[in-house]
């Protein structure tokens, strides 16, 4: 006799729902969904449009990011630079940002990069406002950095950008592969506020589900289409709990800009897309206290995003990300381990052969702080 199809071995494995593909459209289906916030004609338009004239007129020199892939050199699909912002001091600890920013590329040491071009400390100005505004509806995690400055009578400042990378997409096949962010030098749980310019593209998430939820869940995929002067802010926890790519398309619609270039910079229409990630380089994970491994080069800071690592109880308590974790979706429920690790990243560079070199991050004994964690051990916010 055959089994009939719902036997008592399929019973014991629960049928995993899979949810297709799901398209938000809107600035609320994002806040729904995922850990991000999307916030449609961010900059005034003059702006918006002189800042993607100004970056696609620079972006002819940009590079493409190489690296090893076991015995292979690939190269990046997308062009990409890297941006430093001035008079940054009083959020800097006498730590210097454009340190940092030379090991930007897969760890090979650059020259120092330039500082934002006019309209892009503009749009960061702008930019920071809504950040903050968003940050202050918003529970903050125990490790994000708690140590920007009070001032009295004010709001508290909750967030400040002191770096930007930018990306240039040129036509429907340029991309970038699903990744997270190294949090290097960004720390755990930081913010990364992302703004696009030009074509329209699609902006992927996907959860990475821990092992021990594999078999009762399975990741969304979650495509958002980001216009031209659209700003998606990926709050805390995203870079922990998603990955995130741009995917090649197989068309996309010309970028007819609102407004003439100016004189001087080319272009009526466009099939590029340039994308600025305004990122807050922590003073705390400046490079000089960066592990190295055993092939003498700095660490990357991982996070551990399938909660592999069983960590002891009691040091768990104060490093928890999500102990409260509340209603909502899958990775809204999750129980954050708050584990990271430093890994050898020689491997990207030289040869494509590292050292294998792995320890956790013990922010206590790597002296890492103040975090939000150490001012107030209430979740503000919701
Ligand atoms: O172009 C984008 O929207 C994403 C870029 C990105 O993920 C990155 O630079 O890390
Ligand atoms: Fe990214």
């Amino acid at each position: 006799m055959f089994r009939p199809p719902n036997s008592s071995d399929s019973q014991s494995k629960p049928q995993i729902i899979r949810h297709p593909p799901l398209t938000l459209v809107s600035p609320e289906f994002v806040a729904q969904h995922t850990p991000c916030t999307l916030h449609n004609a961010i900059l005034p338009q003059e702006l918006a449009c002189r800042l993607f004239y100004t970056m696609l007129h620079l972006s002819q020199n940009w590079k493409r990011n190489k690296w090893w892939l076991f015995d292979r050199v690939v190269e990046s699909p997308h062009r990409t630079a890297f941006f430093v912002r001035e008079n940054m001091t009083e959020t800097s600890d006498g730590s210097d940002p454009k340190e940092a920013a030379q090991w930007w590329y897969n760890g090979r040491q650059t020259e120092a990069p330039p500082s934002f071009p006019a309209p892009m400390e503009e749009a960061c100005e702008i930019i920071e406002r809504v950040v903050n505004e968003e940050m202050r509806k918003r529970k903050q995690y125990p490790l994000e950095w708690g140590g920007y400055p009070v001032k009295e009578g004010e709001e508290p400042l909750l967030w400040r950008a002191n770096v930007a990378a930018s990306n240039c997409y040129e036509g429907a096949k340029e991309s970038v592969g699903f990744h997270t962010d190294q949090l290097t030098y960004l720390g755990p749980y930081p913010t990364i506020a992302s703004l696009s310019l030009g074509v329209n593209r699609i902006f992927r998430l996907r959860e990475v589900i821990p092992t021990d939820e594999k078999d009762n869940r399975s990741a969304r995929t979650f495509n958002i289409p980001l216009r031209h002067n659209s700003l998606i802010i990926m709050h805390a926890p995203t870079q922990e709990v998603f990955k995130h790519c741009v995917p090649a398309q197989n068309t996309i619609d010309m970028f007819r800009p609102p407004l003439p270039p100016p004189a001087d910079l080319l272009s009526e229409g466009s099939n590029a897309r340039i994308n600025i990630t305004f990122r807050f380089y922590r003073p705390d994970f400046r490079s000089q206290l960066t592990p190295h491994c055993k092939c003498n080069v700095p660490c990357i800071l991982r996070p551990d995003m399938k909660n592999r690592y069983e960590s002891p109880p009691e040091d768990d308590e104060k490093t928890r990300g999500n102990a409260d974790a509340g209603d909502g979706e899958g990775w809204a429920k999750r129980s954050l381990a708050a584990r990271y690790w430093w890994t050898c990243y020689a491997g990207a560079q030289n040869d494509g052969h590292g050292c294998g070199y792995w320890k956790v991050m013990d922010v206590k004994a790597e002296g890492r702080g103040p975090f939000v964690g150490d001012i107030t051990t209430m979740p503000i916010g919701q």
